[in-house]
């Protein structure tokens, strides 16, 4: 049996650790190349090897250089829970995710109508995958909350914009108390230093997601350990 995305993170925090998922992200559109040279495959295994409870891998190709295959990749060789982060948009879509070996899949409230969003959510959970459902927006927190998620993100920066715009887990601080009831809460992006990573916490959140600081790190085992101390 594997492990689920969320309950992956819930036995991280009990084991006393602030539980951050890894964003494995090979650019950005505000960095540009995050990789440097290094595998993404092999920082996967660095990072589950430091500790990480889950990964996250962005597949989306054209501006974070991400591929299905990687995720494939990732998936084979670390054996921790996946989140699959891309524009997700059709049931086909949610097949692949599961084909290539995700356990969980991002779910974008800013990019579908809601009865979209409500079916592919539905039919996330038939397929077996856990979705994450991501919010940036009061309204889109709410709205995250009338389709039943139990696994909500705040996203601190805006990914209509690809993210080019300075987020600041002031987002997370700001709509935290909007999120659903009983759901587990992940702030996702912007964060930078451990008192950033614990402020999130502070706000409410249970994880947070870290792609950019992690990459920018010289010695990315002990960036990793040093954001997920203290809680
Ligand atoms: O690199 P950062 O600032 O730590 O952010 C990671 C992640 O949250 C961000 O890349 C992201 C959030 N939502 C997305 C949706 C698609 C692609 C990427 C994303």
């Amino acid at each position: 049996m594997n492990t689920r995305f969320s309950d992956a993170l819930l036995a991280r925090k009990k084991a006393g650790f602030l539980p951050v998922i890894p964003d494995i992200k090979c650019a950005s559109p505000k960095e540009g190349d995050l990789l440097r040279g290094r595998d993404p495959v092999e920082a996967a295994k660095l990072l589950a090897k430091a500790g990480a409870p889950a990964l996250s891998v962005v597949t989306e190709p054209k501006n974070f250089g991400g591929s299905l295959e990687l995720l494939e990749r990732i998936a084979a060789e670390t054996k921790l829970p996946i989140l699959r982060k891309d524009f997700i948009t059709s049931v086909e879509d949610l097949k692949l995710t599961k084909t290539c070996g995700a356990e969980a899949v991002l779910l974008i409230c800013a990019i579908q109508p809601f009865p979209l969003l409500m079916e592919l959510y539905g039919e996330a959970l038939k397929i077996g995958l856990e979705p994450l459902v991501e919010a940036h927006t009061k309204e889109e927190l709410i709205m995250a909350g009338k389709t039943g998620a139990k696994l909500v993100g705040i996203n601190n920066r805006n990914i209509l914009e690809l993210e080019k715009d300075d987020g600041t887990v002031y987002a997370t601080a700001l709509l935290a108390a909007y999120k659903p009831k009983d759901a587990i809460l992940i702030s996702e992006s912007s964060i930078q230093t451990p008192a950033q990573a614990q402020a999130a916490v502070r706000a409410g959140a249970d994880a947070v997601l870290i792609g950019t600081a992690i990459w920018q790190a010289e010695n990315m085992r002990e960036r990793y350990l040093a954001l997920s101390e203290g809680l």
